[in-house]
């Protein structure tokens, strides 16, 4: 995740350092090292946690020396408090950030949280490298955020979970595996850039103006969701990501 938002932060003026033992290479004028011991003495203004979220005890107070005065810490690692980070981090200000996988394409939808002693220049400088991935939306709570998680953060797996089994059906219904993608990924292509196209008009609406009276689209709903089957998949879907993100604070 932290290469795909790398990619479009690059579009500002910081420099960038990576530590990353397993990294084999970075973007041009990046600098990539393996090891802290290659920065002891250098200090950041922003230290920038895209670490797994089960490393940050043990990864992260070795790092709070390399942050300078008025430094901050940015973290898009799922669940992990801003308390922790901030005790890790010798109590810096932290904020958490959630971006999501689509920002490899300048699409990222991201939750900013500024937490506590997080300065307005901190805060705004977050929501700027968030808007540089895509859209940003801040967010008042570490709760919020984790719920956040649960919806955008982890919403590309779902996305391209529905569209794997719609592929999936698209071909037991005939249609090679290229043609199968084709029709299904334009569809949703489609159908979301009408939706947005259309913020003032409700989803149900927007799906009402397919569904003919007694039609395909009529029958092929009643499959889908007839019985509030679909609603209640998502709903614990949701619900699951949460309390895996209250699991990791
Ligand atoms: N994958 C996703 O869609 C999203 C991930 N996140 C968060 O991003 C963070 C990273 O997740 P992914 O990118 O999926 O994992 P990843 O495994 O792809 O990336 C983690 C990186 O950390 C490096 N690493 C391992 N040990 C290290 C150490 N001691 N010091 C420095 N770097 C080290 C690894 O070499 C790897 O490049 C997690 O905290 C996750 O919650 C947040 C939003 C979305
Ligand atoms: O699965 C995860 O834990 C990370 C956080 C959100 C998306 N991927």
């Amino acid at each position: 995740m932290g290469g795909a938002l790398l990619d479009h932060w690059m579009s500002g003026g910081e420099n960038f350092t990576i530590v990353d033992p397993m990294l084999e290479q970075a973007p041009d004028n990046v600098r990539l090292v393996k090891d802290r011991a290659a920065i002891a003495d250098d200090r950041f203004d922003t230290i920038i946690v895209a670490i797994k979220p089960q490393m940050i005890d043990d990864v992260l107070p070795d790092y709070a020396a390399n942050l300078g005065d008025d430094g901050y810490v940015l973290s898009i690692a799922a669940g992990a408090s801003a308390a922790r980070l901030k005790k890790a981090m010798g109590g810096a200000p932290v904020v958490r950030v959630m971006p999501n996988l689509p920002a490899a394409v300048g699409k990222g939808t991201s939750g900013v949280l500024a937490g506590p002693d997080v300065s307005e220049a901190q805060a705004s400088h977050a929501m700027e490298m968030m808007q540089r991935t895509g859209t940003a939306i801040a967010v008042e709570s570490e709760d919020m955020l984790d719920r956040a998680t649960a919806v955008a953060g982890s919403g590309p797996g779902y996305v391209f979970e529905i569209a794997r089994a719609y592929v999936a059906a698209a071909e037991e219904l005939g249609f090679a595996p290229d043609q199968a993608r084709a029709l299904v990924l334009g569809t949703m292509e489609g159908t979301i850039a009408m939706a947005l196209a259309n913020p003032d008009t409700a989803l149900e609406d927007l799906r009402n103006s397919v569904t003919s009276k007694g039609g395909t689209t009529a029958a092929g709903l009643d499959a889908l969701n007839g019985d509030g089957g679909l609603s209640d998949t998502l709903s614990a879907t949701l619900q699951s990501a949460y309390d895996r993100a209250v699991e990791l604070r």
